[in-house]
């Protein structure tokens, strides 16, 4: 896990993560390490509390790992002052969170705006333009309460695309959705990947693990079996 290939554009070099209480700690991570490249679809599955969404914060810089670093674009993002992790993350990365990414008090346009403005010169898409890559233009005005299960994941999605990430995060993106809106989002995946961002996807759903390129089992805080498998090899991982 030394070398740096040009195309990684996630790193992961043995991460972990405790979390204490008193005297309890729980080791939530336990060493684990992956990459990322440019235009791949990683799907990370597990057992719930197999240190998944840890994971994912992480990666984002939400969360700062016990031990072990975390490497976007070439550049260190782990065990950094939260103001500079958060401008790295503004600039290169997309996340999309079970609870959602979106201010309650702005409508869905406005919430993509707001995501674009840490992005330095013109954003490569407007707010419209990501609205509508989403279906959302006819709910542009609508604030998040008034939208849909659906209409809020694919609004989530937009936010979290706002920045043009290199590296798109998401946590259970098709959740709660129904058939239609869960090919949807992960079609957008797809399309990230395909335009070459490094896309890496927490889920339960089969339907996600059959669109990723690869699959990261974690068990326990740790990847199963050290090393990722191609997905065929998987067998019923997604419960
Ligand atoms: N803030 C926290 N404080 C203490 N323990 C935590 C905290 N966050 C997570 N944990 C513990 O760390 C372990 C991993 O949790 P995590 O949420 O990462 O699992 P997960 O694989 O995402 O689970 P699920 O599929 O249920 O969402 C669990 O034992 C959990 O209880």
């Amino acid at each position: 896990m030394n070398a740096t290939r040009q195309d990684d554009a996630l790193i992961a070099r043995e991460l972990y993560r405790f979390f204490r209480a008193g005297e309890e700690e729980t080791p939530a991570l336990r060493g684990v390490s992956l990459r990322v490249s440019r235009g791949e679809t990683v799907a990370v599955v597990g057992p719930s509390g197999a240190g998944k969404s840890t994971l994912l914060a992480c990666l984002a810089g939400l969360d700062e790992p016990s031990g072990g670093e975390v490497r976007v674009g070439g550049v260190r993002i782990s065990h950094r002052p939260e103001t500079e992790r958060a401008r790295l993350r503004a600039r290169q990365v997309g996340v999309l969170l079970q609870s959602r990414n979106l201010l309650p008090h702005l409508s869905a346009r406005d919430n993509v705006r707001l995501a674009q403005s840490a992005v330095r010169g013109r954003p490569a898409a407007s707010a419209g333009e990501l609205l509508e890559r989403v279906g959302l233009t006819d709910r542009a005005h609508a604030l998040p309460r008034q939208l849909s299960g659906g209409e809020l994941a694919r609004a989530g999605l937009a936010v979290a695309l706002a920045n043009g990430p290199t590296v798109l995060l998401a946590d259970e993106p098709t959740g709660e959705l129904d058939g239609d809106n869960e090919r949807l989002v992960l079609e957008l995946l797809r399309d990230r990947a395909a335009d070459g961002c490094a896309v890496l996807v927490v889920t339960h759903s089969a339907q996600a693990v059959r669109i990723a390129d690869r699959v990261i089992e974690l068990d326990d805080g740790k990847v199963r079996d050290a090393a990722s498998r191609p997905k065929e090899e998987v067998r019923d991982v997604t419960g």
